[in-house]
């Protein structure tokens, strides 16, 4: 693909990706509901939990499914009934996606070949080069590790060296070594000019591979921005959280008389080291207030925190606010 840029401000009309009020349902199942979204170049993060839609999406734009009401667009046409579109659109899915008795070069240039690449066995040695396979190029994948597998994917999905790439959770079963290694190839494809979907279950993978990050809750686009304010939303939300130690009793009643706590209880499951040491649960509208003024709010009334940290802070609840509070962050 040529060196174009990124272009911000990009609208719907010219997006490589246009996602028109679809929905998508499965028998009784809702997987998704009334979304809708135009891509730009570069990466945007596809956010959710698990069974939040992901797939779902990244299924509609690869013209594996079609929704059950609205409309997909993948550069200009329909990905489902448009099969040419293909041969511009590259795709990571989800679970298994290779043949175990061939090799990695046999199965990258198998793809490469129903794509129309000209030479075919030299585009999949370039695509295994960049992703770091070169070395294990011709040994059958039957015998690969899961991150290898899945490089064995990524390679398929760009050896046509195409516009568009949507990368269904490209991260998974890799260790940190590769995760580091992806994720600045997933940023360095973006920065090419490429529209890239990557869709992640984990804030802090998104956040440094993509521009633009979609969050998905129960099939709905709850929240779409830049990650430093998708960031913001779930860092700046309701909290509970256990503090222990010594004299937190009358630590709480100073952070409810600043408006910092708006409740305080015993916390009958946390283990205490001795017998002048407390646990008490607090919520707090404001973590990033409290967090910045517990310190020397601890100092003078002389308490003595052992431990402080979040109770239940798990993607899920992060989600649930999203759900709640955050329709259009930036954009
Ligand atoms: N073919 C199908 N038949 C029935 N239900 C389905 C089908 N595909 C998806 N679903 C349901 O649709 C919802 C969304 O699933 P989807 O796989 O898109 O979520 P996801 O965000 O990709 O989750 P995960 O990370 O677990 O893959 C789930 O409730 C799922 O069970």
């Amino acid at each position: 693909m040529s060196g174009a840029t990124a272009v911000p401000g990009r609208t719907a009309l010219d997006a490589a990706v246009e996602v028109r009020a679809a929905s998508k349902w499965f028998g009784d199942t809702v997987a998704l509901s009334d979304v809708s979204f135009a891509l730009r170049p570069g990466v945007t993060g596809l956010l959710g939990h698990n069974g939040a839609g992901k797939s779902t999406v990244l299924s509609l734009l690869s013209g594996a499914a079609r929704p059950s009401q609205g409309e997909v667009r993948v550069l200009g046409v329909d990905p489902h009934s448009d099969l040419a579109v293909h041969r511009r659109l590259g795709v990571v899915p989800d679970g298994e996606g290779t043949w175990a008795y061939l090799t990695a070069r046999q199965n990258v240039a198998l793809l490469a070949k129903q794509r129309g690449v000209a030479d075919p066995r030299a585009a999949a040695g370039a695509a295994l080069e960049r992703v770091g396979l070169s070395h294990a190029a011709d040994r059958r994948v039957g015998g690969f590790s899961k991150g290898m597998r899945q490089r064995v994917k990524l390679a398929q999905a760009l050896a046509h060296d195409p516009e568009v790439l949507l990368l269904d959770e490209p991260l998974n079963g890799l260790d940190p070594v590769q995760r580091r290694a992806d994720v600045e190839l997933v940023r360095a494809l973006g920065a090419e000019g490429r529209t890239v979907l990557v869709s992640s279950h984990v804030l802090g993978e998104v956040e440094r591979m993509a521009d633009e990050v979609l969050v998905v809750v129960n099939g709905r686009l709850v929240a779409e921005g830049e990650p430093a304010a998708i960031r913001d939303l779930m860092t700046d939300r309701p909290r509970t959280l256990r503090l222990a130690g010594r004299g937190v009793a009358a630590l709480a009643g100073v952070l409810l008389g600043e408006g910092l706590v708006t409740a305080v209880r015993h916390d009958v499951a946390a283990g205490v080291r001795s017998d002048d040491e407390e646990a008490l649960v607090v919520e707090t509208p404001a973590a990033m207030a409290l967090a910045t003024r517990l310190p020397a709010l601890a100092r003078d009334c002389a308490a003595t925190l052992r431990r402080v940290e979040a109770v239940g802070d798990d993607l899920e609840s992060v989600f649930a606010h999203l759900t709640a509070a955050a329709r259009g962050v930036g954009r």
